[in-house]
């Protein structure tokens, strides 16, 4: 087995995990009632971005191998640390769910009830979640070696986190008020101390 079909392999293994882990929240949010969203046609085009460059380019990769001009032979070392950051996504995507529960929503929604969430993998990130999805998008570069389908990942996934937390954390602002003011005074967004 070449370590290109390892990577394959293994990042097949992620998203299969990712689509398990987000399936029972998605069916669980989906009960609770929006009160306020955030949503509307530039959010449509990023989570298109994002979707094309985390799923569609690097599945069609997995099941074609096309791009294959665009294909290299990785190192051992380069799909072991892919594994490491898949398994560091998945840890995390799985506890950013359970610590969102029915708050989570895929998109930009305040759900009826809404709470902030400000304890256990909340306490010192705002957007925990979206470390996992970098996670995730490192893990994508890693495992799959080729410049097509590897770096998509990065570029879809940065193109919707920058574009989406100023949107995201005014609609905070507005539900939550001093409440969230305080919060993203004591907090960072995805690095401890840095960002
Ligand atoms: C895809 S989730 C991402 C959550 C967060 N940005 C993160 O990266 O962990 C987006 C939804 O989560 C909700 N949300 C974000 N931060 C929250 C918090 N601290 N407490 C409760 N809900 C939150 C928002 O209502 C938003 O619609």
């Amino acid at each position: 087995m070449s370590w290109t079909s390892i990577g394959v392999a293994a990042w097949v293994v992620l998203a299969v995990g990712w689509y398990v882990i987000r399936f029972s929240f998605a069916r669980r949010a989906k009960r609770a009632r929006v009160a306020a969203s955030a949503r509307g046609t530039a959010e449509t085009v990023r989570m298109a971005v994002s979707l094309t460059g985390l799923g569609i380019l690097p599945g069609i990769f997995a099941a074609t191998r096309w791009p294959r001009s665009l294909s290299y032979e990785p190192s051992a070392l380069q799909i072991v640390l892919g594994c490491i950051a898949a398994a560091f996504a998945l840890v995390l995507f799985r506890l950013t769910h359970k610590a969102l529960g029915k708050m989570w929503s895929v998109s930009l929604d305040i759900r009826e009830d809404h709470k902030l969430v400000t304890s256990g993998i909340y306490s010192r990130l705002r957007h925990p979640m979206y470390l996992a999805f970098w996670a995730m998008a490192v893990a994508q570069a890693l495992l799959l070696p080729n410049w097509l389908a590897g770096l998509s990942g990065l570029v879809g996934f940065g193109t919707l986190f920058f574009l989406r937390i100023g949107p995201e954390e005014r609609m905070m602002e507005e539900a939550f008020g001093d409440e969230f003011r305080a919060y993203r005074a004591r907090t960072a967004r995805i690095i401890p101390g840095i960002y």
